[in-house]
């Protein structure tokens, strides 16, 4: 397929490439700071950057009427009603977490928390120093996932890939789910799935789950 990568000089933009290449996708448009590089027109744009760009991943979408897998972080809401109504001309999936991981504890979060609703709850995240965003998209998707009020914890700290706990407590007991991702290709390896499964769809407005359920 080819592809465009907004962000391509990034941390997930060079694991991306690493493995869309290895897939033997071609890499025909790229963006990054000061740099834009236009090689043909791209049939799906992966976007890893920053939410300023946004807007111009939008333009960019509606100009080559490619498809869009996006996991850019801190989006606002408006960012994500653009997104939805582009989505009724092309295929878009976004999602703040990519790992397989991540969305089987979301799935255990959820069965716990139909048992323990009286209990408290807490949600914490740890993540490498170069990280702009607090707290993170991923806890900010669990905490909406329980749909409830539920404090989040921020660690910034080294190299940290990404880990994020739930602790779930009673009086009397306390029950802590964690996932830690060892390596930015756990991400990676999602918009690779991500890829295979938005190939046939015409339109629409897709998560990740949609994806591991497809
Ligand atoms: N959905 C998921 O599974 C995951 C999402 N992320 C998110 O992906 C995003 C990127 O993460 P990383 O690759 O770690 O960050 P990074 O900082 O290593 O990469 C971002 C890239 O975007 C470029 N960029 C930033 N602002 C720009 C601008 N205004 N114009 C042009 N280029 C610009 C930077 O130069 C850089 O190359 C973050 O929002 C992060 O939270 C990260 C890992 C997994
Ligand atoms: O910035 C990162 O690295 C990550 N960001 C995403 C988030 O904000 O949840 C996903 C993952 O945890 C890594």
């Amino acid at each position: 397929m080819k592809y465009g990568l907004i962000g391509y000089k990034g941390k997930m933009g060079n694991s991306i490439k690493k493995l869309m290449d290895e897939e033997n996708h071609q890499l025909v448009y790229k963006l990054d700071k000061n740099i834009e590089e236009e090689i043909d027109i791209p049939q799906l744009i992966i976007d890893f950057s920053n939410k300023s760009l946004i807007d111009k991943v939008i333009e960019k979408t509606q100009k080559y009427k490619s498809k869009l897998i996006i996991g850019t972080t801190a989006l606002e809401q408006k960012d994500i009603e653009k997104l939805k109504q582009i989505s009724q001309n092309t295929a878009i999936i976004q999602s703040y977490n990519y790992s397989i991981g991540i969305q089987l504890l979301i799935k255990a979060a959820q069965m716990i928390n139909k048992q323990t609703l009286n209990w408290d709850k807490e949600i914490s995240e740890i993540h490498h120093r170069f990280k702009v965003d607090k707290p993170s998209g991923t806890a900010i998707m669990i905490k909406n996932s329980l749909d409830q009020e539920i404090n989040i914890t921020s660690k910034r700290l080294g190299n940290v890939f990404g880990e994020h706990e739930i602790n779930f407590s009673s009086l009397e007991e306390i029950i802590t789910i964690k996932h830690q991702a060892l390596t930015r290709d756990v991400f990676a390896r999602g918009v690779l799935k991500s890829v295979n499964y938005i190939k046939d769809k015409k339109n629409g407005y897709y998560t990740f789950k949609d994806v591991m359920e497809g």
